[in-house]
């Protein structure tokens, strides 16, 4: 699903948004007061293509168009969906949703970003009420899945679900909130260890980095892929929740927890904090600590696709959901419609596949040729079917010879396309050359033996899996024999 959004605002939020929107494919006008909003959006979007496009395994549509307005009727023109993300005050959230409706399409969703609002609050006063409804992010917004989309009595149940459809096509995980509560679900959390955190700062028990210390080093990485009550349930052991409930439940009471009471934010606390945190952190710039973030927020993200787990698993259906596209064998050739070189493998460089170079590292070269053989064996029949009954057999690599032409950095779009040299037999040779647009990155050079999965020996490939690479072998004879095959690492005079 693509079209045109809105973004009214366009700070650390609104940019997220509109790189979001963007690379799904996404066509983004925005509206910002601020001279320089065009320079901040753009840096948020260059953090965007460097980490959104290698978190899918499947290729995105290509990036959508971004315009810049000057004034909201003009941005509104035409949107789908508008996003408002001005600051949070909540005059200036009815003043600016009046002039959005005053313009907008009646069909167009309106989702606020505010962090605490109710939509209520929001609705009050409102020319359409049932168009407004609450969008809250995390930030970056063009990583992290999770939006609490919090509507009233007054979105028609069509508008919630079309709002729905449309985050998840985004890649995004829309949590509904049934009830309207100030600060949703999710900040009620962060505002509750944040009281505490403030708590332990001005007695003078943590300092800033002890903190962050606590949480990175334990529950935090817990929280991510369990969350709290699944994590607690596996630590209440074989005897189980109600055992966990009655062994801790005593330790809620006070003097545990201050969670109630709010610290004042005298001067004196306030500049602890910043003094504590400049120590901590002070030595990397803020655009610094974006990338980190986003480095280690994608690494993460990654693994847990690998697990097939909590935002991982999400991950690993939005990819099966992207068209064309998915995963391994989407958005590439069938053997059906070829008659030259195979597309085996078209997707972005993970950030993950990059190194202290500052771009991709060499075993993903193996790693990326290694999924377009797998591609280019399923073409042929070698595929998971085959490979799993008893009778079939499977491709064995033998050798391999990758040369490393240019340069691919994070969020490069790479495809690879593949020549067959020979296909006969129990015998497959391939070359694949990886591209960015017309530049040519890489080769890879691979022979590869049919092997009987139950000898382990090498044997003829099934009758159906040799006539595919005889036809593959008529369709690309007319094509050269690549520059660089056969060739191996020669001494240089
Ligand atoms: N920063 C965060 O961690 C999160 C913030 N939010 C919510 O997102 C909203 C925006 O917050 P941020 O992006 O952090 O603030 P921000 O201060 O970074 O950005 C706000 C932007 O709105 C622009 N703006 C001011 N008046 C405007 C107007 N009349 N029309 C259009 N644009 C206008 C400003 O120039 C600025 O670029 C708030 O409602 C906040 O609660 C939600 C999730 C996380
Ligand atoms: C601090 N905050 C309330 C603005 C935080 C959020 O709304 C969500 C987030 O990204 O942490």
């Amino acid at each position: 699903m693509t079209g045109t959004a809105a973004i009214i605002g366009g700070g650390v939020i609104g940019g997220g948004w509109a790189a979001r929107f963007l690379l799904n494919g996404w066509d983004v006008r925005a509206f910002d007061p601020d001279p320089d909003a065009e320079r901040k959006i753009g840096e948020v979007l260059g953090n965007a293509r460097r980490s959104l496009p290698g978190l899918s395994d499947a290729p995105l549509p290509p990036e959508g168009r971004l315009s810049f307005h000057d004034n909201i009727a003009s941005a509104v023109a035409g949107a789908a969906w508008i996003q408002e993300s001005v600051p949070e005050r909540l005059d200036l959230k009815h003043v600016t949703l009046a002039a959005i409706q005053a313009a907008c399409a009646e069909t167009a969703i309106i989702g606020s970003s505010t962090s605490g609002f109710r939509p209520s609050q929001l609705q009050d006063g409102a020319a359409r009420p049932g168009q407004i409804v609450v969008a809250h992010p995390f930030n970056p917004v063009y990583l992290l899945p999770l939006i609490e989309l919090v509507p009233t009595v007054a979105n028609p149940p069509e508008t919630v679900d079309a709002a729905k459809a449309l985050l998840t096509s985004l890649g995004l995980y829309p949590l509904h909130v049934r009830q309207e509560i100030d600060a949703h679900i999710a900040d009620r959390f962060l505002e509750a260890v944040w009281r505490e955190a403030l708590w332990l700062v001005r007695d003078g028990v943590a300092t800033t980095e002890e903190i962050d210390n606590a949480i990175r080093y334990g529950f935090g990485i817990r929280w991510a892929q369990m969350g709290l009550f699944e994590t607690y349930r596996v630590a209440g052991g074989e005897a189980g929740m109600k055992h966990f409930i009655a062994q801790f439940g005593p330790c809620l009471s006070w003097p545990w927890t201050k969670l109630m009471d709010v610290p004042e934010l005298t001067d004196d606390l306030i500049g602890r904090i910043a003094d504590q945190s400049d120590a901590q952190s002070g030595r990397h710039s803020i655009r610094d600590l974006e990338r980190i973030r986003d480095n280690n927020l994608v690494a993460m993200m990654r693994a847990l696709k690998q697990q097939d787990w909590g935002a991982g698993a999400l991950l690993n259906a939005h990819d099966a959901a992207l068209k064309p596209g998915a995963g391994l064998s989407g958005g590439v050739d069938k053997l059906e419609t070829l008659d030259r070189l195979v597309l085996t493998l078209s997707r972005a460089v993970p950030l993950d596949w990059t190194d202290y170079n500052g771009h991709m590292t060499e075993s993903r070269y193996l790693d990326a040729f290694a999924s377009a053989t797998d591609r280019f064996m399923e073409l042929i029949g070698c595929d998971s079917d085959y490979i799993a009954d008893p009778a079939g057999g499977s491709y064995f690599t033998a050798e391999t010879h990758i040369r490393h032409l240019d340069e691919a950095l994070a969020g490069t779009r790479i495809r690879v396309e593949t020549q067959l040299l020979l296909g006969q037999g129990k015998k497959l040779h391939l070359f694949h050359r990886m591209y960015d647009g017309d530049r040519l990155l890489a080769t890879g050079e691979h022979f590869l033996l049919h092997v009987s999965l139950e000898t382990r020996r090498p044997c003829a490939p099934s009758a159906a899996i040799e006539s595919a690479l005889v036809r593959l072998s008529a369709a690309q004879s007319g094509l050269p024999w690549p520059e660089g095959a056969g060739a191996a690492i020669r001494k240089r005079s």
